[in-house]
């Protein structure tokens, strides 16, 4: 018997038996294509299928979401998938606009929340609405923080706090421009410093101070080392940032671990273990926490001792309900307090999803609009043309009659239809590409998406940052029409149109930052009124629908009041050539690499 069981045959049949099992698990390692949508087949043949590529071009360039749409062109289709995340269903792409704003706007009972989501907030903010597919606990986040986008509270509240960070983000450039004297300085930290402080005012009442401990800190630093040459930039130091500051850089840093690893969950998990998260995550709870019992303290009684709160006739953004309100987490427990006697129960004004909403609108708001904030300073600087024009139209909108050149207030600003500054800030978002997707989780099996069907539980991505946004159009337009959905077909003549080239021009180079082209003549106003058409072309920074963003207002408040005040107040000239350029890096958001400005102060005749 021993010897049959050490007889060559035996081993031979062995070592196939393991040769056999091997390759079974390996085929079944291997990424499993959704049959009719093209991949690249050679990724198919890799238990990693497209990560290797991915994050070849992520190492080299320090960009993911360029290499994907370029996808596109390498597999000639508008539909792709890719196997991104090794033992998972492939994603799958599409560039379409008007596909993408069909499933955005129409298709939400086919299509929600996606898993990506999930991977990247899941860990930071678990109970916030953010991850949440479409259900009551996305309803009730939404209510708690409904009306802090609604037009009172933008106006009244949060722009002139922001108009109030604004003057103190100048304030610093003003020593920053003294120090730097004609050099270019790196700005990145600055913009998110100012979107910090911005953001945590309006959603917490209280003060960050990022941007004016760095004037102080400025003001006493001993003198400063000038670069030899006027191409190099100068190192300006600035203090470390305080505890509160601190814990939201630990935090917010998370987002960007789980966005940039292929296990974003296990990423996530092993940096909570770390001490210094804990600390920061402490830190949080403990500033949420006190945040959440001054509002109490406020509102509360006063809303027993006026009688108001009772939830009767809430008036939703009248300007009443404003009565006492400074900032989201106000509006968070007042709404919470109505709620609960409406309901007839007792209020749950400090829940964990209470708290993680506050945090949520706070990381929400405060990266991907520091991040497109950046870009404008890079847009304006590179566009003397755009500067200028946009500062005479300011001018001859806000100039004061005393000649005195007093900064417009909140209230001008917000008050104000000013189409080329609209244009100018539908174009830096437009152009920052800052979030270069909107993503959605399909619902069911079979559901269709261009002339395919998808399983269910498929993460869609829609890119916004190659065919039909940034890059010729031309791949969409081999779209069949039978292909579309029905409601996509339905929607056809209401859909925002392609891009269409500029006056004089045959192509529209869409990729250039050309804020003319969300303007259009309105031929049926007196005198052939210059106005802005937000349908004039497809961009999606924001995605779209229900689920779209939920802060896009609060977004382009912000950055408008920052444009007027900085070019009325700077002129940005264009930088040294080796500190210029459109490279960037993804993590969170789309980052530019180099972000540099140098200041002068702005000529008003000049711009007249
Ligand atoms: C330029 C700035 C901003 C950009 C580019 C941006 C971009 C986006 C995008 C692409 C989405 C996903 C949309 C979708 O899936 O359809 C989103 C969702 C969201 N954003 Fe923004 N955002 C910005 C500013 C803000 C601000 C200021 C806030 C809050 C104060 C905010 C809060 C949110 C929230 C809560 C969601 C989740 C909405 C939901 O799940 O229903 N965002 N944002």
């Amino acid at each position: 018997m021993l010897d049959i069981l050490y007889s060559l045959p035996a081993y031979a049949a062995l070592g196939t038996a393991l040769l056999i099992s091997t390759y079974v698990v390996y085929c079944a390692l291997l990424p499993k294509p959704i049959p009719g949508i093209p991949y690249h087949h050679a990724s198919a043949a890799r238990i990693l299928g497209d990560a290797p590529a991915m994050v070849y071009h992520a190492q080299k360039h320090g960009t993911v979401f360029d290499w994907m749409a370029k996808q596109a062109d390498e597999l000639n289709s508008p539909i792709f998938q890719l196997f991104l995340k090794p033992f998972s269903r492939p994603s799958v792409f599409i560039t379409d606009p008007r596909e993408a704003q069909d499933i955005l706007l129409h298709r939400t009972k086919e299509f929600d929340r996606s898993q990506f989501f999930q991977d990247v907030f899941g860990g930071t903010v678990p109970h916030c609405h953010v991850i949440q597919p479409t259900n009551d606990k996305f309803r009730k986040g939404r209510r708690l923080l409904a009306d802090t986008m609604a037009t009172p509270f933008l106006h009244n509240v949060a722009a002139p706090i922001i108009h109030r960070h604004a003057l103190t983000f100048l304030d610093l450039w003003r020593v920053k421009k003294e120090a730097a004297a004609g050099h270019a300085f790196w700005v990145a930290d600055d913009l998110s410093s100012f979107a910090l402080d911005s953001i945590w005012d309006v959603a917490f009442g209280s003060q960050l101070n990022t941007l004016s401990e760095q004037i102080a800190f400025l003001k006493g630093a001993a003198k400063l080392d000038r670069p030899d040459t006027k191409y190099d930039a100068i190192h300006l130091p600035k203090p470390s940032p305080n505890a509160a500051a601190d814990s939201m850089r630990i935090l917010t840093h998370g987002l960007d671990v789980a966005v940039t690893s292929p296990t974003p969950r296990l990423s996530h998990w092993l940096l909570r273990m770390t001490p210094s998260y804990r600390r920061a995550l402490a830190y949080k709870e403990w500033l949420v926490q006190g945040r959440l019992d001054d509002a109490k303290a406020r509102l509360l009684d006063k809303a027993v001792s006026s009688g108001s709160g009772s939830g009767s006739g809430s008036g939703a953004g009248a300007n009443d309900d404003l009565k006492g309100i400074t900032c989201t987490t106000d509006h968070m427990v007042r709404r919470e307090s109505q709620a609960a006697r409406k309901e007839g129960r007792a209020p749950q004004y400090d829940s964990r999803q209470a708290k993680d909403e506050l945090f949520g609108f706070l990381v929400g708001g405060y990266d991907t609009t520091a991040t497109t904030m950046m870009w404008s300073i890079k847009f304006l600087a590179d566009h003397p043309r755009v500067q200028h024009k946009l500062r005479a139209v300011l001018a001859r909108r806000f100039e004061p009659d005393d000649g005195s050149e007093a900064i417009p207030t909140p209230d001008q600003i917000t008050g104000s239809r000013i189409p080329y500054l609209d244009a100018v800030v539908e174009e830096v978002i437009r152009c920052a590409q800052t979030a270069s997707s909107a993503t959605r989780m399909t619902l069911a099996d079979n559901t269709p998406l261009l002339g395919r069907r998808l399983p269910r539980g498929v993460d869609v991505y829609m890119l916004s940052n190659g065919p039909g946004y940034m890059t010729a159009n031309d791949l969409n337009e081999t779209i069949p029409e039978s292909a579309r959905s029905p409601s996509s077909r339905e929607s056809k003549g209401r859909a925002v149109p392609a891009w269409a080239a500029a006056a004089g021009e045959e192509d529209d180079d869409m990729a250039a930052f050309r804020p003319e082209r969300w303007l259009k003549t309105d031929a049926s106003a007196r005198g052939a009124e210059e106005v802005f058409d937000v349908r004039a072309g497809p961009s999606m920074q924001f995605g779209a629908g229900l689920r779209g963003c939920f802060g896009k207002r609060l977004a382009y408040l912000e950055i408008r009041i920052l444009i007027v005040v900085l070019l009325w107040s700077f002129e940005l000239q264009a930088v040294p050539e080796g500190l210029r350029g459109y490279e960037a890096f993804d993590s969170l958001t789309h980052k530019p690499k180099k972000c540099y400005a140098i200041l002068q102060e702005p000529s008003r005749a000049q711009s007249m």
